[in-house]
């Protein structure tokens, strides 16, 4: 079991001097959180690198400036003449500039820069290059970048040192939590929560005309577009499924996911005695991403607690299948492994863009999603077994990407 309470060595990397951090995805939901919580902290932790997509030069040139990193990367070129503007006209003139690299490449190259915790918030499994050269660069890896996981499992699994990736996702981090208390051989299951997104309830014939915009209003979480419309789809719960086996090395059939629509309890593990042990907090991913920065060391004031003089209600019910049906596929694509998850994700992520673009209906995302990974299990690659580099994973996503848009086209 990837359990990094057991590994992680409690003093830090270097005790006594802030934990280096280079933060991928910095403009991003989880990005913006984290630097709250680094400015918060700054005793402890230092971002010593920024990067992120290039979509927003401003905001990436005020956190460079308002942290001190000096390496940033930014992945769309096309973003250069902006960026190299903002650095003139913002940049403190008595401080060095910052060295800015451009390209497909410069997220993976920072993940690999001198640092002692690279934290990946970039979305989609696009992420997965940077955290292959963060774990071969010898870094703990705070993953919020589940999609790496999912994408990548076998070979993110064989690079990475018993300790060294760390969950951020709110339910890891409360299963990482939880499983503090006990053995590997005392875990009888693992309980994902979900919050059963926006449209909790909704049969399947109610959800044909949903909109982007209702998809993306969640009920507990601001989160980024895509992880918003996985949570309305559930798919996201699905992809936390994958990544819950693979993080903690428990079987798919002892993990199990239940609805709870405030998000106050994040997961839960259940020992072999009949004790179930909760993680409970009001939902405020600075807590995670805080512990994820620290681990396994608290951050005291990292995000408020529960409010225990006001009476708690907390509900729980089962997932309608039914309605939502991916779970189950996940967990067909999780047990069927080598790209399986892969092929999952990136039909998943192929049809999400289409949604919003207006290109398909919100059901066919899913049902898109399924035929594409149907596809693959019955084609021969499916028997190829696990992917021998990132290059076999990436020809498994095209394949998925070209699949899905011709299932929105039939
Ligand atoms: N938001 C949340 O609360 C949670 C998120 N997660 C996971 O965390 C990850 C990030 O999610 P979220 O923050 O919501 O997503 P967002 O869409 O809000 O942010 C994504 C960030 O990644 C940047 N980015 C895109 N491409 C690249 C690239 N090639 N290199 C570097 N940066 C890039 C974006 O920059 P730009 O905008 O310029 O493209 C942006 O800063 C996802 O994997 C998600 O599933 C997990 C749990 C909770
Ligand atoms: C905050 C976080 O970890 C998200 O992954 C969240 O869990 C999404 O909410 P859902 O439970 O609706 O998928
Ligand atoms: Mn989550």
């Amino acid at each position: 079991m990837n359990r990094p309470a057991d590994q992680v060595d409690t003093d830090g990397p270097a005790a006594g001097r802030p934990r280096r951090i280079v933060l991928l995805g910095s403009t991003g939901s989880i990005g913006t959180q984290t630097v709250e919580v680094i400015a918060a902290a700054s005793d402890r932790f230092e971002i010593v690198g920024l990067a992120a997509g290039g979509s927003n030069p401003a905001l990436l040139i005020e956190q460079a400036v308002a942290t001190g990193a000096l390496l940033l990367a930014v992945s769309d070129e096309s973003a250069r003449t902006e960026v190299e503007a903002r650095i003139e006209r913002d940049w403190p003139a008595d401080r060095p500039r910052p060295t800015v690299s451009y390209g497909p490449g410069a997220t993976s190259d920072l993940a690999g820069a001198e640092t002692d915790v690279v934290l990946n918030g970039v979305a989609g499994a696009q992420g997965l290059r940077a955290t292959l050269a963060a774990l071969a660069a010898g870094h703990t890896v705070a993953l919020a970048n589940k999609e790496s996981l999912i994408a990548g499992g076998p070979l993110v699994l064989a690079a990475a040192k018993p300790g060294q990736l760390v969950p951020v996702d709110s339910e890891h981090s409360a299963l990482a939590q939880a499983l503090r208390s006990g053995t590997h051989e005392e875990v009888a299951s693992l309980i994902l929560t979900a919050s059963g997104g926006p449209f909790r309830g909704r049969s399947r014939a109610e959800l044909a005309d949903v909109t982007p915009t209702q998809a993306l209003a969640h009920p507990t979480w601001a989160m980024g577009k895509l992880i918003t419309t996985n949570s309305a789809t559930l798919v996201n719960k699905g992809l936390e499924l994958i990544e819950a086996a693979l993080l903690f090395d428990v079987d798919y059939d002892r993990i199990a996911v239940v609805v709870h629509p405030t998000s106050i309890v994040h997961s839960m593990v259940e020992f072999t005695d009949g004790s179930t042990l909760a993680q409970a907090s009001p939902p405020d991913m600075r807590l995670p991403i805080s512990l994820a920065l620290d681990w396994p060391r608290r951050v005291p004031n990292a995000a408020h607690p529960v409010d225990w003089t006001q009476a708690q209600d907390w509900h729980f019910e089962p997932v309608d299948h039914v309605a939502f049906p991916a779970i189950g596929l996940a967990r067909t694509a999780g047990r069927a492994g080598g790209c399986a998850p892969a092929v999952f994700n990136a039909a998943n992520e192929e049809l999400v863009a289409a949604f919003h673009a207006g290109r398909c209906g919100f059901l066919d995302i899913v049902d898109g999603a399924a035929d594409v990974l149907q596809l693959w299990l019955d084609s021969e690659h499916a028997a190829a077994g696990n992917p021998r580099d990132v290059a076999d994973v990436e020809e498994a996503e095209r394949w998925a990407r070209a699949r899905s848009l011709r299932t929105i086209a039939s």
